[in-house]
């Protein structure tokens, strides 16, 4: 049956509509539901990463819906198709390949475990020569920095965990000395960015592709392999120069050698590894060992592990992956929200939101079923978010009297960097969780007008300064984040993908979305080149782009 002929749909259907313009279950009368309150929280513990509290009583849910959202998740099978994940059975079906990224922390023993370790043995002999001096550039210079040229899944997850890392104090002192930096866009001027104040002599230049196909990570790798060259141009031998300062991570070794990278060099992943899920495999661990050294990276894998088996194994009521994917589900597909935020009171997360945006997009953004048929609801959700408190000086306006986006709060009992000052009143990590406390009730309660008037508020300004409150969230709270709690963290967030991806019945595993523009690119990159090379008019494009690209080409200077 289709999932929106089933009876769960159409009883969650109306129970949607039953919380739209219902004073009664309006977030401020179901928050005063202590038990209530109590049921829509769990907390995942662990000797290493502490305590992981979820708190989803601010989701505009009550217990009979909570009931029916579990219903539906048996009703779709979704602790089968847990299963179907974690045995490996081949469910990118479009792809032909299964789905293994949780076998890239499972540990030595684990399914892949020989195959794994395999790599990440060579990984670890390999970064240790590099931090210890063992290893040397070319003209006998210790390699400081690291440039790891890649885009999307191959950059957005690797630069998330060194954000993540970079004050935490463990990483930090091993890091200390070190360089490391991403280089994605094609845009020269990051090129740029990235390499004009390096030294070519004690850099190392990681080309990171599961393809080894990627336009930009293939034309970024030709100018910055021309920067290392020239930079060491009769210090020393080219070929040693690349064979010690120019290494790739790969999952097509073949391609990485014919680019000229030698087999020792490059370090392999699998086909089971997606490139938005490959964080775990050596596409972060090779970039992050270098610079945080291998432990720092063994206990993030220890930490995404932790989660896995949570995940696949924890009964789905006190499930935090299947809790958030089914609240997920409920907000996009029941309640009509479009978009989501993410929300990290941690400057160390800035860059969580822009990984999951790319996690959870490029996965769900889809919409046929696993059968290819055409989907009669929408899939996935415009994903966003900023650190907190930055976003409440910029967007959260929006979410106060404007749109509703439902939202996840992320916040840590403790600081990575402590600060306090004894003539303040509160330590500087107090202030930043006050915010992250006081948001979901602003968000959830609102400001009626009788408070505004209660307040004293001008009668003409009330309308301006109403809050409507009823706005979701969800608030986790962590006791810290370290390299373990940033595996945790990376986990859960990609299983609640998965979750919501089962429950509609699609493949999260594929990305065929992203194919066209790249071939049409190609027709405007031969047309450019043969303008420029030959002076050929432009043809073949509709009128508006012809129009567009004769002013670019007359305008712009080669
Ligand atoms: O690692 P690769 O093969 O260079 O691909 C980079 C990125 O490009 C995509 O294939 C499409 O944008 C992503 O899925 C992937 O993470």
């Amino acid at each position: 049956m289709s999932f929106t002929s089933s009876a769960t749909y159409a009883s969650l259907k109306s129970a949607a509509e039953g919380f739209k313009n219902n004073p009664k279950l309006h977030l401020r009368e179901l928050c005063g539901d202590s038990e209530r309150v109590a049921v829509l929280a769990t907390t995942h513990e662990s000797k290493e990463g502490g305590k992981m509290s979820l708190d989803y009583s601010r989701q505009q849910i009550d217990l009979p819906t909570l009931d029916l959202l579990f219903d539906l998740a048996t009703s779709r099978s979704l602790p089968q198709k847990i299963k179907s994940l974690a045995s490996g059975e081949v469910i990118n079906k479009t792809e032909g390949r299964r789905v293994g990224h949780h076998w890239l922390r499972e540990g030595r023993t684990g399914k892949m475990g020989e195959e794994v370790w395999g790599v990440l043995d060579r990984v670890k002999e390999f970064t240790d020569k590099v931090r210890s001096g063992a290893h040397l550039g070319a003209t006998g210079k210790p390699l400081t920095n690291v440039v790891a040229i890649g885009i999307g899944g191959s950059q957005l997850g690797p630069e998330f965990v060194n954000e993540s890392l970079r004050a935490d104090p463990v990483a930090r002192s091993a890091a200390s000395g070190r360089t490391l930096r991403f280089l994605a866009n094609v845009d020269p001027v990051d090129y740029h960015l990235t390499f004009t104040d390096l030294d070519p002599e004690s850099t190392l230049i990681i080309i990171v592709s599961k393809t080894f196909t990627t336009a930009e990570t293939m034309l970024n790798a030709r100018t910055a392999r021309e920067w290392l060259t020239k930079g060491t141009e009769g210090k020393a031998d080219v070929k040693d120069v690349l064979g010690k300062q120019f290494i790739a991570v790969s999952s097509a070794v073949e391609k990485a050698k014919e680019f000229g990278i030698m087999e020792e060099n490059v370090f392999g992943f699998w086909d089971w590894v997606g490139g938005r899920y490959s964080v775990c495999s050596s596409v972060g661990v090779v970039p992050l060992s270098l610079q945080y050294s291998f432990p720092v990276m063994e206990s993030f894998l220890s930490g995404a592990n932790n989660i896995d088996t949570h995940f696949f194994n924890a009964p789905l009521r006190s499930n935090i992956p299947v809790i958030l994917g089914l609240l997920g589900v409920w907000n996009s597909t029941f309640m009509g929200y479009e978009t989501r935020c993410l929300l990290p009171y941690s400057q160390a997360l800035k860059r969580l939101p822009a990984h999951i945006q790319q996690v959870d997009m490029e996965s769900n953004g889809k919409r046929v079923d696993m059968e290819g048929k055409e989907l009669d609801f929408q899939t996935g959700e415009f994903n966003f978010g900023e650190p907190g408190t930055n976003g409440q000086h910029s967007f959260y306006q929006l979410l106060h009297q404007g749109r509703v986006a439902p939202s996840d709060f992320i916040g840590f009992c403790r600081s990575q960097s402590p600060v306090s000052l004894p003539s303040e009143r509160v330590a500087n990590h107090d202030e930043l969780m006050a915010n992250f406390f006081a948001q979901p009730d602003a968000l959830a309660y609102g400001k009626t007008e009788k408070d505004c008037r209660d307040e004293g508020i001008k009668e003409e300004l009330i309308p301006h300064k109403v809050f409507p409150g009823n706005r979701p969230s969800s608030s986790l709270l962590m006791t810290h984040l370290d390299a373990f709690s940033i595996g945790q963290l990376l986990a859960v967030y990609e299983h609640r993908t998965a979750v919501q991806g089962f429950i509609w019945g699609i493949n999260s595993f594929d990305q065929w979305g992203v194919e066209l523009g790249k071939a049409l690119a190609g027709q405007v990159r031969n047309q450019i080149m043969a303008t420029r090379r030959e002076g050929a008019s432009v043809a073949g494009f509709n009128a508006s782009t012809t129009n567009m690209l004769e002013s670019y080409l007359k305008q712009s200077k080669e």
